[in-house]
């Protein structure tokens, strides 16, 4: 008899039987793993299949951060069957964080089935796990986005744009409280939209207008605001997206989230479509313009351009001569939106949060931007004085000390290793708790407390680099830092300098969520404008 003529021949209850023996087999065979494992750490306890799932509810840096409150700062949680090492203290992340070229942390967590999937391990800078591909995307795009001329041409424009967004402010605020989180999110829509592009996104107008009656409407072109719309969404999903594929197992997102998994990956596919698609116009742009006619240097004709015929010649890529592919260019500009939009949004809602909390800081703040820049609020910023707002400077490091929009970084050991004086092997995932560092006795004095003048040169009292992390460290430092923290220093001098503001409650805790980022969802403020409005 063929054991499939014999297996047919089984009764419902004698199937029942079989399976649950696989299964105490099975859950036998994951406690008796995880019982001998090396090197125990503390933890909570796993399931089969699911790991720490359940536990970990909708936020999981919230989660781990209590871990940390309960297990100290070397504990162990498994997501699936993959066991990943948290380290909550400077010390103990010197190796990952490690700015040598040899460091052993390169990739950014394990790999998962569910991000190659979705494309996202080979290509782009962030999720890319070959090096060699990374080194190259890298390459273009710090180069690009660490320009000084990129930085100028984008303050620049960060300026004009602040104009526009104090049109819609004077309209909207008053006694009306308007929502910080979505206004400023469009705002940084618009800005990174134009920096990446070179062209107007009308993100802020598009959302200006669902709050004014028809009359008050602007005229801006609605085929346009509703592009941008949708590029607003497909940069929210890929968030949900890469989480839902990176936790979920395949057995689990293809089975029982089936649902779910073909919705993520064609949402997925559909933002890949339009960001494509705005590559090929512009690069039609290009070809029809004839070769004297100067191109804008925006970073999306720089990628294009490097290394062609027509290249500009403003980015040097030293050894690699080759010019990117549409896929290549397609990952980058994803990578603008996806990464550099919320992160900068967030962090300037946490901000002026920290303004509204810190009015006494508040004041500093003010005294110094007045000293530096001159009284008269309305003047332009030049560039080169936002090197001298030190105490500007200190306000925001010491927000995104307390607020860090990405609360934990993930790495992975490439070879074997030692941490907290264990002996680790390759392949091992390791997460680092960065609001967990930032808050350390060891480091911090009064850590809870918001002191922005830690943070100033005179009273730095940390010696280790790696207790202050909010923009990680290793070779995947974020490449936009010097960008992000110019940007967030001009916005605060700009709305300070000519708005005043206040919470709307001024008791109620931040509303946050956690999804990659650490968003800021929510947050009312009454906002006037300081300088009377003409006419
Ligand atoms: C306040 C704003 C920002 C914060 C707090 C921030 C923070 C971070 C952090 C913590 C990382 C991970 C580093 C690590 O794993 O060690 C990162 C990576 C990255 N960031 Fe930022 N970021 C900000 C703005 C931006 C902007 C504006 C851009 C683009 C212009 C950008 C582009 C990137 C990219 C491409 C990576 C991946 C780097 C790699 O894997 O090599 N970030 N960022």
């Amino acid at each position: 008899m063929s054991i499939i003529s014999y297996l047919s021949s089984f009764q419902a209850s004698e199937w029942l039987s079989v399976v649950t023996v696989l299964l105490c087999v099975y859950v036998a065979h994951f406690y008796y793993r995880y019982f001998t494992r090396e090197n125990p750490l503390p933890g909570p306890m796993p399931w089969p299949i699911i790991g720490n799932l359940h536990q970990m509810g909708n936020d999981l840096a919230a989660w781990a951060h209590k871990l940390q409150g309960v297990h100290g700062e070397m504990f162990e949680t498994y997501y699936g069957s993959q066991r990943t090492i948290w380290l909550g203290r400077a010390d103990l992340t010197a190796p990952v964080l490690a700015s040598s070229t040899k460091n052993n942390y390169f990739n950014r967590g394990v790999s998962s089935p569910g991000m190659r999937e979705i494309g996202l391990e080979t290509v782009g800078i962030a999720a890319n796990r070959d090096y060699e591909s990374w080194k190259f995307n890298r390459k273009f795009f710090s180069t690009v986005v660490m320009s000084p001329r990129f930085l100028k041409k984008s303050i620049t424009s960060t300026e004009n744009l602040f104009m526009e967004a104090e049109s819609y402010l004077n309209t909207l605020g008053g006694e009306v409280p308007v929502d910080m989180s979505k206004f400023w999110f469009r705002f940084f829509v618009d800005s990174m939209h134009i920096s990446a592009t070179g062209k107007h996104a009308h993100a802020m107008a598009g959302y200006y207008n669902t709050l004014v009656p028809k009359n008050k409407q602007t005229k801006d072109p609605k085929e346009i605001i509703d592009l941008t719309d949708e590029i607003i969404y497909s940069i929210r999903n890929e968030f949900f997206a890469a989480s839902f594929m990176f936790f979920f197992p395949p057995f689990i997102r293809h089975y029982i989230l089936r649902y779910y998994n073909n919705k993520y990956v064609n949402q997925v596919k559909r933002f890949n479509d339009i960001l494509l698609s705005i590559i090929r116009n512009r690069k039609a742009e290009i070809d029809a313009l004839p070769v004297k006619e100067p191109l804008n240097p925006d970073m999306l004709t720089l990628l294009l351009t490097t290394n062609t015929p027509r290249d500009l010649k403003i980015i040097s890529t030293g050894d690699i001569t080759r010019p990117m592919t549409d896929d290549e260019i397609r990952a980058d500009l994803k990578e603008i939106f996806s990464v550099g939009i919320d992160t900068t949004s967030d962090s300037f809602c946490y901000i002026i949060w920290h303004m509204c909390k810190n009015p006494h800081e508040k004041v500093k703040v003010l005294k110094e931007l007045n000293e530096v820049l001159g009284a008269n609020p309305k003047e332009s910023i030049p560039f080169e004085s936002l090197d001298k707002l030190k105490y500007t400077e200190a306000f925001i490091k010491e927000v995104l000390r307390l607020n860090p929009v990405l609360p934990f970084l993930w790495k992975m050991a490439t070879n074997d290793d030692t941490l907290g004086g264990k002996r680790w092997k390759a392949g091992t995932s390791v997460f680092i708790n960065v609001y967990g560092t930032h808050t350390h006795s060891n480091n911090w004095e009064r850590p809870e407390e918001f002191i922005p003048a830690r943070h100033l040169e005179e009273n730095k009292m940390n010696a280790d680099r790696n207790a202050y992390i909010p923009f990680g460290g290793g070779p995947r430092l974020c490449p936009g830092k010097n960008f992000a923290m110019a940007t967030l220093k001009l916005l605060t001098a700009l709305l300070l300098r000519r708005f005043d503001f206040e919470l709307v409650d001024k008791n109620a805790p931040l509303k946050t969520s956690f999804t990659m980022v650490r968003h800021c969802d929510e947050l009312n403020v009454y906002i006037r404008p300081k300088i009377p409005i003409a006419g």
